[in-house]
């Protein structure tokens, strides 16, 4: 059937069996309309734009040209896959991205047989591509690993590590290197300079502007012997000798937006590579949307905003970002103290270490995406008398586990942990939530743990950390928007593991540790208005613990509950610790724990996120009233929670 060039050909693609029944020269058509259905999408939802912006054509020309999902398509971070999600069966749900029951803004495994592989971490793909190629050729079955990475998550040494085991996978691993010169804030590094020379080179511009000849060139080469293949790999490209090195045919540069060149290209490797193949394909983030190309960030991550004129809706901020506070506060305090020093794992805005780069540019370290790399990087610095700031959020800091514990923690080395995003984060959801760092902290010997109730709180800890050589130290704090205090004019060094009384009362305590003090607050005033009458501890440390006063609490109230935004092993299970060791609870003392549950909670409004934590004022209330109703000697598990 012949179409009209203005019958929307995305109506008839539901998945990619739909879409490999369309002629090649109907794919340019198809991609535009891809493109535009994103746009409007993302417009409505918010999220990560530039980066699918960038990888439409790609997306198209991997479905067209593989077996998916036989052969297993792992994106990796999984924030450039909306284009993918709408062609493969999920067009209907688009405009539910990352709001709650709606689409996850990344790849999840239970979402899709064509998302092999959930992510949202960077450089993970190679390895689980490798995988899935590993077990298909054990297995005997069909099915490459085709992993698609970017230039950015590129810098983190797992790549390395996956790519330095591959040649066991001979050609059922196909690793794309989507190179659009960016990560959330440009690239760093040797590796992107590598990039940018291959990229830049006169032979790459010649080769675009002769597409067709080289095109033809290839097939003709890659169809030759083993040898001719090594040929084409070198005669026809402009670099590449790194993936050589490590085993990889390198195919590239190609541009990434031009299918007449992909379709050939991946045909060509899916059909005839005799080992693992690494295609570089040069894109452009935001590519087809003018406000995106235009703007610094290329719309990496938006909230809702206006297609037409690209406006971003602002929300009225109340009060400052805790990222920004802490950026500030830090830029001011390395003003008279030129030891301190601040570094970013390729997070410079998220985390606010831009704002101490702009005051301190030599004294700023963005590292590119190398948590590891970052904490041992500022283990050294320590070690030599500097006082670094390693500002991580709290779930990219899991990977950096092993140099927190060996690097700094036995070493009692003073790197400060500015660990943004802790607590539930919204619409990114169970992969970004910062729940796991008290519990992984706070087990640690020689570490230090705070954690800010409010930003001005966050200006004393960040104050405390700089001033404190003793040993490692970690602040943590939420993401989003301050309560809106006033920020201090001069910060206060804190007492190590001291807290405060924020309210006092008689026969309810409520000790709480972070941003959840809002919330124990109104629950302080819900409880009082009920008659009973209750304190507030803000503890600021989950380690050391204010152990005086906790036990004072402990002797004066009926009912203790402790509440942080982390999970179970955190304050609650050392408050509980220290209480049984002393004998606090032996007198018929009722402690509660409100901590996150043992459940991984998807992306969704945080109100709502924390609601299902059991987190917010009316679950405090309710714990304190189950408290005291039941007298909990005696009763079942089962019926104590329920
Ligand atoms: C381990 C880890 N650290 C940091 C991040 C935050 N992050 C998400 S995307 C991104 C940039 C990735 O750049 P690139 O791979 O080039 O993809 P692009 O956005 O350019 O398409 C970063 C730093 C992350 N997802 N995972
Ligand atoms: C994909 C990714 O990891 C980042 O883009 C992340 O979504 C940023 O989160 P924030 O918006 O909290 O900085
Ligand atoms: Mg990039």
């Amino acid at each position: 059937m012949t179409q009209s060039p203005y019958t929307p050909l995305l109506d008839q693609v539901d998945t990619p069996d739909d879409l490999r029944r369309l002629k090649p020269e109907q794919l340019r058509q198809l991609a535009d309309e891809l493109r535009t259905e994103m746009i409007d999408a993302v417009s409505t939802s918010g999220g990560h734009l530039g980066s699918g912006l960038g990888v439409v054509e790609l997306t198209v020309a991997i479905h067209y040209v593989f077996n998916t999902p036989t052969d297993k398509l792992v994106w990796d971070v999984g924030h450039q896959c909306y284009p993918h999600k709408i062609i493969t069966g999920r067009r209907d749900r688009i405009r539910t991205l990352r709001q709650g029951g709606g689409l996850s803004g990344f790849t999840k495994r239970s979402e899709s047989e064509y998302d092999p592989f959930g992510a949202a971490h960077s450089s993970t793909s190679i390895s689980a591509a490798l995988g899935f190629a590993m077990a298909n050729k054990m297995q005997g079955k069909a099915g490459r690993g085709i992993a698609v990475i970017g230039d950015g998550s590129m810098s983190a040494g797992m790549a390395y590590e996956a790519m330095n085991n591959a040649a066991q996978a001979g050609n059922r691993l196909i690793v794309i290197l989507n190179d659009n010169d960016m990560s959330i804030a440009p690239p760093v590094g040797g590796l992107s300079a590598y990039l940018a020379r291959m990229v830049s080179s006169s032979e790459y511009l010649g080769i675009r502007s002769l597409a067709s000849r080289v095109i033809q060139k290839m097939s003709r080469r890659m169809h030759d012997t083993i040898g001719k293949a090594e040929e084409f790999t070198r005669g026809m490209v402009t670099g590449g000798t790194l993936f050589e090195e490590l085993g990889f045919y390198y195919v590239g540069p190609i541009d990434g937006h031009n299918l007449d060149h992909l379709l050939p290209v991946l045909e060509n490797v899916r059909d005839t590579s005799e080992g693992p193949v690494l295609i570089h394909v040069v894109t452009e983030k935001g590519k087809g949307y003018a406000p995106a190309e235009n703007s610094a960030d290329k719309y990496h991550g938006v909230p809702k905003f206006n297609v037409i004129t690209g406006e971003k809706a602002k929300s009225a901020p109340s009060a400052p970002a805790y990222q920004d506070v802490f950026g500030l506060t830090l830029a001011k305090l390395a003003d008279t103290d030129d030891r301190i020093c601040a570094i970013t794992a390729a997070m410079p805005s998220g985390t606010g270490v831009d704002k101490f780069a702009k005051a301190h540019p030599t004294r700023t370290f963005d590292v590119g995406i190398a948590e590891q790399h970052a904490v041992t990087f500022a283990a050294g610095l320590a070690a030599e008398g500097m006082r670094p700031f390693a500002a991580i959020y709290s779930t990219f800091l899991q990977r950096a586990y092993d140099q927190v514990v060996h690097d700094v923690c036995i070493q009692n080395l003073p790197v400060r942990f500015a660990i943004d995003r802790a607590g539930l984060v919204g619409a990114d959801g169970a992969t970004h939530a910062g729940s796991f760092d008290i519990t992984y902290l706070a087990t640690l010997p020689n570490m230090v743990v705070m954690a800010a109730a409010d930003e001005a709180e966050l200006v004393h800890m960040t104050y405390t950390a700089a001033e404190y050589d003793a040993g490692p130290i970690a602040f943590r704090y939420p993401r989003g928007n301050g309560t809106g205090v006033p920020l201090p004019e001069v910060p206060v060094k804190l007492e190590i593991g001291k807290g405060r009384l924020v309210r006092e009362g008689t026969k309810v305590a409520i000790l709480s540790l972070g941003s959840r003090l809002t919330e124990a607050l109104k629950a302080a005033d819900t409880l009082e208005a009920k008659g009973l009458s209750t304190t507030v501890a803000d503890l600021r440390f989950a380690k050391p613990l204010d152990e005086d006063l906790i036990a004072k609490l402990m002797r004066t109230h009926e009912v203790i509950v402790t509440v942080e935004e982390g999970s179970i092993g955190g304050l609650g299970a050392h408050v509980l610790t220290f209480a049984s060791d002393t004998g606090l609870t032996d007198n018929g003392l009722k402690v509660r724990t409100l901590r996150l549950p043992d459940t991984f909670i998807d992306h969704d409004d945080p109100i709502k996120q924390y609601d299902e934590a059991g987190l917010n004022a009316p679950q405090i209330v309710d714990t304190v009233l189950k408290a005291l109703k039941h007298n909990s000697t005696g009763i079942t598990g089962e019926e104590a929670r329920a």
